[in-house]
Protein backbone atom coordinates (compact mmCIF):
# COMPACT_ATOMS: atom_id res chain seq x y z
CA UNK A 1 0.00 0.00 0.00
CA UNK A 2 1.39 3.71 -1.31
CA UNK A 3 0.09 6.88 -0.37
CA UNK A 4 0.15 10.02 -2.53
CA UNK A 5 -1.02 13.58 -2.00
CA UNK A 6 -1.79 15.92 -4.28
CA UNK A 7 -2.32 19.92 -2.24
CA UNK A 8 -4.31 22.48 -3.74
CA UNK A 9 -4.81 26.28 -2.64
CA UNK A 10 -7.97 27.88 -2.98
CA UNK A 11 -9.35 31.38 -1.77
CA UNK A 12 -12.90 31.76 -0.45
CA UNK A 13 -15.29 33.57 1.90
CA UNK A 14 -18.02 32.13 4.48
CA UNK A 15 -19.58 32.84 7.27
CA UNK A 16 -20.68 30.30 10.40
CA UNK A 17 -24.19 31.24 10.97
CA UNK A 18 -27.59 28.96 10.79
CA UNK A 19 -30.71 30.49 9.23
CA UNK A 20 -33.00 29.15 11.60
CA UNK A 21 -31.22 30.74 14.50
CA UNK A 22 -31.48 34.30 15.40
CA UNK A 23 -28.09 36.91 14.87
CA UNK A 24 -27.80 36.36 19.08
CA UNK A 25 -27.70 32.83 19.08
CA UNK A 26 -25.62 32.85 16.05
CA UNK A 27 -23.16 35.11 17.30
CA UNK A 28 -23.43 33.70 20.91
CA UNK A 29 -22.41 30.58 19.14
CA UNK A 30 -20.24 30.48 16.27
CA UNK A 31 -18.83 34.13 17.58
CA UNK A 32 -16.75 36.76 14.81
CA UNK A 33 -17.13 33.76 12.71
CA UNK A 34 -20.68 34.83 12.43
CA UNK A 35 -20.19 38.19 11.21
CA UNK A 36 -22.83 39.00 8.78
CA UNK A 37 -20.67 40.22 6.37
CA UNK A 38 -18.41 37.19 5.57
CA UNK A 39 -14.70 36.81 5.92
CA UNK A 40 -12.29 34.54 3.99
CA UNK A 41 -9.54 32.38 4.23
CA UNK A 42 -6.95 31.06 2.26
CA UNK A 43 -7.84 27.04 2.24
CA UNK A 44 -5.45 24.36 1.48
CA UNK A 45 -6.50 21.19 0.60
CA UNK A 46 -4.73 18.07 0.94
CA UNK A 47 -6.15 15.05 -1.22
CA UNK A 48 -4.34 11.88 -0.54
CA UNK A 49 -5.09 8.55 -2.29
CA UNK A 50 -3.68 5.09 -1.22
CA UNK A 51 -3.32 1.91 -3.43
CA UNK A 52 -0.53 -0.20 -5.63
CA UNK A 53 1.52 0.96 -7.26
CA UNK A 54 1.55 -0.07 -11.17
CA UNK A 55 4.94 -1.91 -11.79
CA UNK A 56 4.82 -0.69 -15.97
CA UNK A 57 4.27 2.94 -14.51
CA UNK A 58 5.92 3.33 -11.55
CA UNK A 59 2.51 5.44 -10.58
CA UNK A 60 0.14 5.00 -8.02
CA UNK A 61 -1.77 7.24 -10.25
CA UNK A 62 -0.93 10.08 -12.51
CA UNK A 63 -0.29 13.69 -10.08
CA UNK A 64 -1.29 15.18 -13.38
CA UNK A 65 -4.58 13.39 -13.64
CA UNK A 66 -4.86 13.88 -9.79
CA UNK A 67 -4.44 17.70 -10.42
CA UNK A 68 -6.67 17.90 -13.26
CA UNK A 69 -9.79 15.86 -11.08
CA UNK A 70 -9.52 18.38 -7.97
CA UNK A 71 -9.18 21.34 -10.11
CA UNK A 72 -12.67 20.29 -12.56
CA UNK A 73 -14.54 19.28 -9.84
CA UNK A 74 -13.88 21.10 -6.63
CA UNK A 75 -11.02 23.96 -7.29
CA UNK A 76 -13.27 25.58 -10.16
CA UNK A 77 -15.88 25.78 -7.59
CA UNK A 78 -14.64 27.24 -4.45
CA UNK A 79 -11.81 29.37 -5.46
CA UNK A 80 -12.45 32.80 -5.20
CA UNK A 81 -16.13 32.20 -4.69
CA UNK A 82 -18.60 32.68 -0.83
CA UNK A 83 -19.11 28.93 0.17
CA UNK A 84 -22.14 29.96 1.82
CA UNK A 85 -24.09 31.45 -1.78
CA UNK A 86 -22.19 30.23 -4.86
CA UNK A 87 -20.97 26.15 -3.82
CA UNK A 88 -23.32 24.08 -5.04
CA UNK A 89 -22.35 21.04 -2.76
CA UNK A 90 -22.47 23.17 -0.09
CA UNK A 91 -26.40 24.36 -0.02
CA UNK A 92 -27.71 23.92 2.85
CA UNK A 93 -24.82 22.83 4.90
CA UNK A 94 -23.23 24.75 7.17
CA UNK A 95 -19.79 26.19 5.76
CA UNK A 96 -17.40 24.32 8.48
CA UNK A 97 -14.42 23.00 7.44
CA UNK A 98 -15.51 19.76 8.43
CA UNK A 99 -18.66 19.85 6.09
CA UNK A 100 -16.51 21.01 3.22
CA UNK A 101 -14.29 18.41 4.15
CA UNK A 102 -17.09 15.88 4.14
CA UNK A 103 -18.48 17.45 0.94
CA UNK A 104 -15.12 17.05 -0.77
CA UNK A 105 -14.68 13.62 0.12
CA UNK A 106 -18.28 12.68 -1.00
CA UNK A 107 -17.45 14.31 -5.14
CA UNK A 108 -13.57 12.83 -4.95
CA UNK A 109 -14.31 9.07 -3.51
CA UNK A 110 -16.01 8.07 -6.36
CA UNK A 111 -13.71 9.89 -9.55
CA UNK A 112 -11.22 8.35 -7.73
CA UNK A 113 -12.19 4.66 -7.28
CA UNK A 114 -13.33 4.64 -11.17
CA UNK A 115 -9.34 5.33 -11.58
CA UNK A 116 -8.36 2.21 -9.79
CA UNK A 117 -7.41 4.13 -6.34
CA UNK A 118 -8.70 5.08 -3.09
CA UNK A 119 -9.35 8.00 -1.48
CA UNK A 120 -7.37 7.99 1.85
CA UNK A 121 -7.76 11.59 3.68
CA UNK A 122 -9.09 15.07 2.31
CA UNK A 123 -7.20 17.66 4.75
CA UNK A 124 -7.86 21.07 4.64
CA UNK A 125 -6.46 23.88 6.23
CA UNK A 126 -8.54 26.86 7.28
CA UNK A 127 -5.98 29.05 8.53
CA UNK A 128 -2.22 28.06 9.36
CA UNK A 129 -3.60 26.72 13.16
CA UNK A 130 -6.66 25.00 12.39
CA UNK A 131 -7.33 21.98 10.37
CA UNK A 132 -9.69 18.73 10.01
CA UNK A 133 -8.91 15.57 8.23
CA UNK A 134 -11.30 13.22 6.45
CA UNK A 135 -11.18 9.49 6.53
CA UNK A 136 -14.37 8.83 4.96
N1 LIG B 1 -14.86 23.03 14.53
C1 LIG B 1 -14.72 24.21 13.85
N2 LIG B 1 -14.55 25.33 14.53
C2 LIG B 1 -14.38 26.49 13.86
C3 LIG B 1 -14.38 26.52 12.46
C4 LIG B 1 -14.59 25.29 11.76
O1 LIG B 1 -14.64 25.23 10.52
N3 LIG B 1 -14.74 24.16 12.49
N4 LIG B 1 -14.19 27.68 11.82
C5 LIG B 1 -14.01 28.83 12.45
C6 LIG B 1 -13.91 30.11 11.68
O2 LIG B 1 -14.12 29.89 10.29
C7 LIG B 1 -12.78 31.04 11.95
O3 LIG B 1 -12.63 31.91 10.84
C8 LIG B 1 -11.49 30.49 12.35
O4 LIG B 1 -10.67 31.61 12.60
P1 LIG B 1 -9.81 31.81 13.92
O5 LIG B 1 -10.44 31.16 15.09
O6 LIG B 1 -9.53 33.26 13.99
O7 LIG B 1 -8.56 30.96 13.52
P2 LIG B 1 -7.05 31.38 13.57
O8 LIG B 1 -6.24 30.15 13.34
O9 LIG B 1 -6.79 32.50 12.62
O10 LIG B 1 -6.96 31.88 15.04
P3 LIG B 1 -5.72 32.04 16.04
O11 LIG B 1 -6.36 32.47 17.30
O12 LIG B 1 -4.82 33.04 15.41
O13 LIG B 1 -5.06 30.67 16.15
C9 LIG B 1 -14.01 28.89 13.91
N5 LIG B 1 -14.21 27.64 14.55
ZN1 LIG C 1 -13.85 31.31 8.91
Amino acid sequence: MIYITRRESFNAAHKLSRADWSDDKNMATFGKCANPNWHGHNYQLYVTVKGEVNPETGFLVDLKWLKKVVNEHVIDKVDHRNLNLDVDFMKGKLASTENLAIAIWDILAPLIGEAGANLHCIKIYETENNYVEYFG
